[in-house]
């Protein structure tokens, strides 16, 4: 898509790196890619093939075990964060799945989010969770990166490539995560066949969060569609506010990695069960 003028100045560096690093082959920080045929594709040896951990499956668990199914994640730093967490994600994604996280969530954009594919690597091999790629997928060669078990695909950045990418995607064996932000892109995401529909409260054009997103959004979504509430969620009673408005699951990166992660992520996914739980968000307890 080319409408890269509207968006805060953030993300048009975000979509530019990513754009790079998908003419650099898609792997992470630029490399040659690997061996590559006449046309530029990679050959079939560089084609990832995952057996993954069904991202269903682990919310249904969750649910049966009185969790709020939540996606937990390992974000280091972003453009709307202060400062970079230096400890070891290892240490940080068990201590969500010690919290009760139902599936993590891995950054691995390296120039504005301090991710990478060795961390996803590395995270996936101590867990036993489904872990979420995610990172600003524009081309098709980004997804031979790395192996993960859901890869995010943006409505708005993929455009028309929706589909293709979707299709792409799943050829490898990955579930897929189509992020939307309105109703026009939820049109467009249904209609390319997505199942796996998170909406994001952060309008990705001016980085502002705003709850009523999901609750302006969800209704739409298909019944049969699994609806994933993303952003902004801070607290036990924004957690219930996006499950009122429909969300299966939650995807939560800030609010967790702010202080003690595995009692951030507790609080969180006992939203519904722990009646004492405080309503403040997690950086405002002691
Ligand atoms: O989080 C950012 O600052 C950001 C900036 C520019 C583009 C995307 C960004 N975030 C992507 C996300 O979707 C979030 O990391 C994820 O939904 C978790 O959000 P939060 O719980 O608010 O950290």
């Amino acid at each position: 898509m080319d409408d890269t003028a509207e968006l805060d100045p953030a993300v048009r560096s975000i979509l530019a790196a990513a754009r790079e690093r998908a003419g650099a082959g898609g792997r992470d920080g630029g490399e040659s890619g690997g061996e590559r045929t006449e046309d530029g594709e990679p050959v079939d040896s560089d084609r990832v093939a995952v057996d993954p951990r069904d991202l269903r499956d682990a919310f249904e668990r969750a649910e049966a075990d009185g969790r709020v199914p939540v996606i937990a994640e390992v974000k280091p730093t972003s453009p709307t964060t202060e400062g970079t967490r230096e400890d070891d994600p290892v240490e940080l994604a068990e201590s969500m799945v010690a919290g009760g996280a139902t599936a993590l969530s891995v950054l691995t954009e390296p120039e504005h989010f301090g991710g990478s594919t060795e961390t996803l690597e590395r995270v996936r091999a101590a867990v036993d969770v489904p872990v979420l790629r995610k990172d600003f997928v524009v081309a098709e060669s980004q997804l031979d990166a790395v192996e993960s078990d859901v890869v995010l695909l943006i409505a708005r950045f993929v455009g028309d490539d929706l589909a293709d990418l979707l299709a792409a995607a799943r050829d490898r064996g990955f579930q897929v995560l189509v992020e939307v932000h309105d109703r026009e892109e939820l049109a467009a995401a249904v209609d390319a066949g997505a199942t796996i529909i998170g909406v994001n409260n952060r309008d990705l054009a001016r980085l502002e969060v705003d709850l009523s997103t999901v609750e302006s959004v969800a209704p739409a979504v298909p019944d049969d569609a699994t609806l994933i509430a993303e952003s902004g969620i801070a607290s036990p009673a924004d957690v219930r506010r996006m499950r009122a408005a429909g969300a299966d699951a939650l995807l939560v990166g800030s609010a967790i990695m702010d202080g003690d992660v595995e009692a951030n992520t507790r609080e969180l996914t006992r939203a519904e069960t722990d009646t004492h739980s405080t309503d403040d968000a997690p950086e405002t307890r002691i």
